[in-house]
């Protein structure tokens, strides 16, 4: 197993709300020209025959301060004002009279030629819309930025509040293509109460562009970044917990073909007003093995998030749906402890967030580990030893031993209902 801190990363990014921007503490960064996307579904284990290239998100997002709500600074680009005050620049032949037909949604889809349109549950925006939308990408609607790209509040002409990712330039980077293709076409296929909705993308010239449902909340990870006066409490990291199991269990379930995340990370849990998740980015996602035929994983490149990525796919390649699930263990820690997967800074025993709060565990010492700003009360003691006993399954080294995803969902409701008879 390779330590994550070895790692590469090839991300920076900074936190909406914050302005504060990460650097990658990871040593070197992989050359986007040896990107591979050679993947197989097999039974068989080829490491050391596959092109592979780690490609690693950083985790060291450095969240300077307390989070606030994403939203745009009021100003006269705020979405009271009349949409008259801006233009549109013209677009080529983009076709901002292009018709489109519903999905049942409140949104307009496509007749236009382009394949993506005629792709069952695919819509296409156009960039006058999304110049429309964002009042030509006006600063005061940036609401994030990731490695992917800059995000935007946005505005469709029906009034829906989207989210708007625009790639940066993909023409320069081949990951982000992929990527943005791997986004589309997971976002097309998926439809469930805690996953970001999907609204439609556009892909022309160098534009690469997404369109989702606006979650006005901020991440799970910002919200555990916040100060004494704004403690998320231990229900909601529960309830939090659950939401993300019940997207999962659906992700790896109840899809036409298994759909395996590989970010599951506190940064891409956005929270409702009524803290409720909603898991996004898909830039990773990938179809899992086909078992019908046989095929146990899928051998691919890694990709993940260091701190989050399971030991096994990474010295094998060979991924499956329990990655998702070693990854829930990481985030299940996450919720308890407050800390972020790898604290750089902490005494090296106490780097690697999950290694040190279950050998705590292990050790009877858990309440040590339980977030400094949650109540020690019988309730949250007793619920914190039986998540950190299903964090422990998740994190086992070997994939068998892990539960599925529906399984940790199923124990997540039996701690919270005990939980609650006992918090009263
Ligand atoms: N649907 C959304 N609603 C509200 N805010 C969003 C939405 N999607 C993204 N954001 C904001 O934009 C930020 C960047 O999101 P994005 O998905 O681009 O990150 P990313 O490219 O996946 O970053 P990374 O790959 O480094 O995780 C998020 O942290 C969040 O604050």
């Amino acid at each position: 197993m390779k330590s994550p801190n070895s790692l590469f990363s090839d991300r920076r990014r900074s936190s909406s709300g914050t302005g504060s921007i990460s650097s990658s503490f990871m040593t070197h960064s992989p050359s986007t020209s040896t990107y591979s996307s050679t993947t197989t579904s097999s039974n068989k284990s080829t490491p050391g025959k596959n092109p592979v290239k780690i490609a690693a998100k950083t985790v060291a997002e450095a969240f300077v301060s307390c989070f606030t709500p994403p939203e745009p600074k009021p100003s006269s680009n705020n979405f009271g004002d009349s949409s008259d005050s801006f233009k549109a620049p013209s677009v080529a032949s983009d076709g901002g009279s292009e018709k489109r037909r519903s999905r049942g949604r409140s949104i307009y889809a496509s007749e236009s030629n382009s394949i993506h349109a005629k792709e069952a549950g695919s819509v296409k925006f156009t960039m006058g819309e999304i110049y429309k939308a964002t009042r030509n990408f006006s600063p005061s609607l940036k609401i994030g930025q990731g490695g992917f790209g800059i995000v935007y509040k946005g505005r469709l002409e029906d009034g829906t509040v989207v989210a708007i990712k625009r790639a940066k330039n993909t023409i320069h980077d081949k990951h982000l293509g992929v990527e943005f293709q791997s986004e589309v076409r997971t976002l097309e296929k998926i439809e469930h109460l805690n996953l970001v909705k999907f609204y439609g993308f556009l892909e022309r010239g160098e534009e690469r562009i997404i369109v989702v449902e606006y979650v006005p909340n901020g991440t799970l990870r910002e919200h555990l970044d916040c100060g004494p006066g704004n403690v998320l409490d231990f229900a909601s990291r529960l309830d939090i917990g659950i939401d993300v199991g019940h997207a999962i269990t659906y992700l790896h379930m109840y899809t036409d073909h298994p759909i395996i995340h590989r970010d599951i990370k506190s940064s891409n849990i956005l929270l409702t007003e009524n803290l409720r998740a909603k898991v996004a980015d898909f830039g990773f996602a990938r179809l899992a093995a086909d078992t019908e035929s046989g095929a146990t994983h899928v051998s691919t490149q890694v990709k993940g998030t260091a701190g989050y990525l399971d030991p096994e796919y990474l010295s094998t390649y060979q991924l499956t749906e329990k990655s998702d699930v070693y990854s829930f263990g990481v985030l299940l820690v996450e919720l308890v402890t407050g800390r972020r997967p790898i604290e750089p800074k902490r005494e090296i025993k106490e780097r690697i967030t999950a290694r040190w709060a279950m050998k705590k565990f292990t050790n009877g010492d858990a309440i040590l580990t339980l977030d400094p700003r949650l109540e020690r009360s019988a309730a949250n003691s007793l619920a914190m030893e039986k998540i950190y006993e299903l964090a422990l399954q998740c994190l086992a080294p070997h994939r068998h031993n892990r539960p599925t995803m529906r399984k940790c969902a199923e124990i997540l409701w039996s701690i919270r209902k005990d939980y609650k008879e006992l918090a009263g």
